[in-house]
C-alpha cells in the first residue's frame, strides 16, 4: 500500500526560489500528472521524491516514514525512476536490464542473477507482456519498446510508486498510446505513477488527477479532467483559449 505525503515542500538553486510551498499526496491506484511549463519545477519535485536533492524545508513521507531517514534499499523497494529509453550504454539482453532492478533494491546480493532474480523479472515482464523480448539485445529495441522494458525494471525492483519524466519523449504516436495505456493500468493495478507530461490532452484522458506548477507554486490540483480544461492550461501556457481549437 503506498502513500506518498510531500509537505510544504521549498528548494532553492543558486539562491533562486524553484519550489514554493508544494504539497500533495497520492495513494496506490491513482496517476497523476504533473504539468507547467519549462522551468515550473516538475522534474525537481521528481528528483526530490527520489531523494536525489535534499529539501530546503518541508518533507516527505513514504507510507509514513520521512525518506531522508530512509535505507537507501527501503527507499528503492518503494519507490522506482523510470528513465526514457533513450540512452544504451552496452547490448544486454533484455531479460538482464530487467533484472538489474533486483539490484537496486537489494534483492541481488550478487553480480549474478539468481533463480529468484530471474523469476522477479520474469514476472515483471509477463505484467507488461514483454516476454517475446527477453532475449532481444536492449539496444536494438524501439523507444517504446524500451520504455516498456524500463518498466518492467521498475517493477522487478519491487517499488509501487513509479516515477517517470516525459516519459513521450522520443516515441512515436502509435507508442506514446501504448505507453499511456500501459500507465493507466498499472495504476488499474494498484501502482501509484506519478509522471510529468507536456501533453495536457492526453493527461486529461489517462490521469484520474493532474497538479499545474507555475513558477515553482501549485497553482490546481483536482481530478484530471477537471484541473485540465482549456480555459486553464490556455492560462497556464499562456496562449489564447481560441488557438486550442
Ligand atoms: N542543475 C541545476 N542548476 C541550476 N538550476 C537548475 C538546475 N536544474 C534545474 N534548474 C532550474 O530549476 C528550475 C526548475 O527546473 P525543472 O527542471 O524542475 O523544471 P521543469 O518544470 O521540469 O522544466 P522542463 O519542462 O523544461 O523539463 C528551472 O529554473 C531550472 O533552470
Amino acid at each position: 500500500m503506498t502513500h506518498l505525503v510531500v509537505e510544504s515542500l521549498s528548494f532553492s538553486r543558486d539562491g533562486r526560489r524553484v519550489l514554493d510551498d508544494v504539497s500533495f499526496a497520492m495513494r496506490a491506484g491513482e496517476g497523476v500528472a504533473l504539468l507547467g511549463p519549462n522551468g515550473a519545477g516538475k522534474t525537481t519535485i521528481l528528483r526530490l521524491v527520489l531523494r536525489l536533492l535534499r529539501p530546503r524545508a518541508g518533507r516527505i513521507l513514504l507510507d509514513g516514514q520521512p525518506i531522508m531517514g530512509m535505507a537507501r534499499r527501503d527507499l528503492a523497494s518503494r519507490v522506482a525512476y523510470v528513465p526514457q529509453g533513450h540512452a544504451v550504454a552496452f547490448p544486454y539482453r533484455v531479460r538482464d536490464v530487467v533484472a538489474l532492478g533486483r539490484l537496486a533494491a537489494g534483492t541481488m546480493v550478487s553480480p549474478f542473477v539468481s533463480a529468484a532474480d530471474r523469476a522477479a523479472a520474469g514476472q515483471a515482464m509477463d505484467h507488461l507482456a514483454i516476454g517475446h523480448l527477453a532475449d532481444r539485445s536492449y539496444a536494438a529495441l524501439s523507444g517504446g519498446e524500451r520504455q516498456s522494458v524500463l518498466i518492467a525494471r521498475a517493477l522487478a525492483q519491487g517499488a509501487r510508486l513509479l516515477v517517470l519524466d516525459e516519459p513521450e519523449t522520443g516515441l512515436d504516436y502509435g507508442q506514446q498510446l501504448r505507453l499511456f495505456d500501459l500507465l493507466r493500468r498499472l495504476a488499474g493495478d494498484g501502482y501509484a505513477v506519478l509522471a510529468t507530461t507536456h501533453d495536457p490532452l492526453r493527461a486529461a484522458r489517462v490521469f484520474s488527477r493532474a497538479i499545474l506548477l507555475q513558477k515553482g507554486r501549485m497553482i490546481a490540483d483536482g481530478p484530471a479532467a477537471d484541473v485540465l480544461s482549456t480555459a486553464a492550461i490556455s492560462s497556464l501556457y499562456g496562449y489564447p483559449a481560441s488557438w486550442s481549437g
